[in-house]
C-alpha cells in the first residue's frame, strides 16, 4: 500500500510475503532508519533500535549479538527458571516485574530485588521525561522548524529546551551508572558474568575502536537492551494473563497436558518444551492475537527499487503492518478469537511456520528475539503448572466480567484488568516456595 502523508511518502507493508522480498532478500536497501532530531534532543539517540543504517549501528549489533545470540542465550535458561520461580512467588505476594529482573541480570549481572531498585526507578523516569516532552506533533513540529530547539527555557514555547535537558541529564545516568556499577564489581572481583563484563574485559573487538568510544558503545548496547527488552516481554507475558481470565478452557486443557507429561512432584523446565506442543501453541497465539509491537519504527529506502512493476524511490517511509499479518484470515480463520488451534493439526501437532513475525524482518528484526522466546515461555508453562488464573471479585463476591482493552502506541499493552490469581493446589504452593528456597 502507498500512501503521502504530510509530504512524506509511505508504503505500508501488509504480507509476509512482500515482507520476505523487500525486508529479508533486499534487505540492505531497506534497513535504513528516518533521522528524527527530537532523538539527539532528548539524550535518547543511544537506543540500537534509531541508529541509522552504518558503522555505529554495525557495531551495536555486534555487541548485542555476543550476548544475545542463539548459543549464549540458552546460557542464561537457569536464571530465567530462577527467576521465574521468583516472579511466582511473588504473584502469591505481590507482583513484580520479570522481565526486568531477566534483562538486568544479562546486562549486568545484576539482581533487581524490588520495586524501589534505583536503576530502574531511573529508567522509569527517563521514559516519563521522554513521553512527556515528545508527543508526535512535537516531533513533527521540530522537523519543520529545527530552530525551535534553541529557544530558552524561560522564553514561551521554551518547554522543548527544559524537558529535553533533564531528559538528557537522565539519559547520561542510566547510560553510565549501571556501567560504573559493574566495573565497580569487577574491580573487587566479585561481579557475576554479563554482556557488559563480557565487553568490558576480553572481548577483543574493542581494539577495532578507541577505548572511550568503544567504551560508550557498551554503555549504549547495555542500556538498549535494558530499556528495550523489558516492556515488550513484560507485555506479551500479561496478553497470556488476560487471554487465560477470558478462556478458562484453554487453561484447563494446558494444564491437563502438563500434568500428563511433567506430573505433579517437579515444576516445569525447558527440557520439557518438545514435549508439549498445546503450550507452544497458547505461546504462539499469545504473540498473534494482540502483537505487542504491532508496527515496528519505521525503515527508510536508502536506495530505489522496482517490486512487481512499482517503483519504490529512495527516502520513502517503509512501514511493516505485523498486526495484518498476525490477522491474515487464510492462514488464521477467525483471527481475533484467541485459539491455539491456529497452530495445531487436527492430531494436536505444532504445525510449520505459523509462527507470528513479531520479531520484525530483516537486518534491523529483533536481536532480543531468543532471549525473549525463553523469557516467555517459561513464564507461560511455569504459571500454567502452578497458578490459577480466573476473574476478579467485587466487594460482593460477584465476578468481574473483562471486556480486552489495549493501550495505544508503538508498543502495545493490555489495559488494567480485574483477575484472581492463585497455587492450583497446596502441592503447587509447596513446589514453588521449595524452589525459591533451593535457588
Ligand atoms: C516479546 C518481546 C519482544 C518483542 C515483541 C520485540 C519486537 C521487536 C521488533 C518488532 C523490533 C523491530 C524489528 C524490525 O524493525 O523489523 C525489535 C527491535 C529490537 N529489539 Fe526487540 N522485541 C522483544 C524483546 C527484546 C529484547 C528482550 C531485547 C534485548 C534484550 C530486544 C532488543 C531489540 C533491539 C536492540 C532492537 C533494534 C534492532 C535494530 O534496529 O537493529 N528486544 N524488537
Amino acid at each position: 500500500m502507498y500512501s503521502t502523508i504530510l509530504g512524506h511518502e509511505f508504503i505500508i507493508i501488509n504480507s509476509e510475503e512482500v515482507a520476505h522480498t523487500l525486508l529479508e532478500q533486499r534487505s540492505v536497501a531497506y534497513a535504513d532508519k528516518p533521522f528524527f532530531s527530537i532523538m539527539k534532543l532528548y539524550g535518547m539517540d543511544f537506543n540500537t533500535g534509531s541508529l541509522p543504517y552504518g558503522d555505529r549501528w554495525r557495531q551495536h549489533r555486534k555487541l548485542l549479538h555476543v550476548g544475545l545470540k542463539k548459543e549464549a542465550s540458552r546460557e542464561y535458561q537457569p536464571m530465567q527458571l530462577q527467576k521465574v520461580h521468583q516472579f511466582l512467588q511473588n504473584l502469591i505476594g505481590s507482583p513484580t516485574q520479570l522481565s526486568t529482573a531477566i534483562v538486568m541480570a544479562i546486562a549486568y549481572g545484576y539482581d533487581v530485588t524490588s520495586v524501589e531498585d534505583r536503576f530502574v526507578t531511573k529508567v522509569e523516569h527517563l521514559l516519563e521525561l521522554f513521553l512527556q516532552g515528545v508527543t508526535l506533533g512535537r516531533a513533527a513540529l521540530l522537523e519543520a522548524m529545527p530552530f525551535l530547539q534553541y529557544i530558552p527555557s524561560w522564553f514561551p514555547g521554551g518547554i522543548y529546551d527544559r524537558l529535553a535537558r533533564d531528559c538528557r541529564s537522565v539519559a547520561r545516568e542510566v547510560l553510565d551508572d549501571p556501567v560504573q556499577y559493574v566495573k565497580e564489581e569487577m574491580a573487587g572481583g566479585t561481579t557475576r558474568q554479563s554482556l557488559v563484563k563480557k565487553l568490558l574485559g576480553k572481548y577483543t573487538d574493542k581494539d577495532d575502536m578507541g577505548t572511550s568510544e568503544y567504551e560508550e558503545t557498551v554503555k549504549e548496547v547495555g542500556a538498549t537492551v535494558f530499556t528495550g527488552g523489558t516492556e515488550t516481554t513484560n507485555s506479551v507475558i500479561q496478553v497470556f494473563f488476560l487471554a487465560m481470565v477470558l478462556h478458562p478452557e484453554v487453561q484447563i486443557k494446558a494444564q491437563e497436558e502438563l500434568d500428563k507429561v511433567v506430573g505433579d512432584g517437579r515444576l516445569p523446565d525447558f527440557s520439557d518444551r518438545e514435549k508439549l506442543p498445546y503450550i507452544e501453541a497458547v505461546y504462539l497465539e499469545t504473540r498473534r492475537w494482540r502483537p505487542t509491537v504491532p508496527i515496528p519504527h519505521p525503515r527508510i529506502t536508502s536506495t530505489s527499487d522496482v517490486y512487481n512493476g512499482y517503483y519504490i524511490p529512495k527516502g520513502v517511509i517503509v512501514l511493516t503492518n505485523v498486526w495484518a499479518m498476525s490477522h491474515n484470515e487464510t492462514r488464521f480463520p477467525d483471527p481475533t478469537s484467541f485459539k491455539p488451534e491456529h497452530h495445531l493439526s487436527p492430531t494436536g501437532e505444532i504445525l510449520e511456520g505459523t509462527a507470528p513475525h513479531t520479531f520484525g524482518f530483516g537486518l534491523r528484526q529483533c536481536p532480543g528475539k531468543h532471549l525473549a522466546d525463553q523469557s516467555i515461555w517459561i513464564a507461560i508453562v511455569s504459571v500454567l503448572a502452578t497458578l490459577r488464573i480466573g476473574k476478579g471479585k467485587d466487594s460482593t463476591g460477584c465476578e468481574i466480567n473483562v471486556k480486552p482493552d489495549f493501550t495505544s502506541g508503538m508498543e502495545v499493552h493490555p489495559k488494567p484488568f480485574a483477575c484472581s490469581i492463585e497455587p492450583r493446589s497446596a502441592n503447587a504452593e509447596r513446589l514453588i516456595r521449595a524452589s525459591n528456597k533451593r535457588e
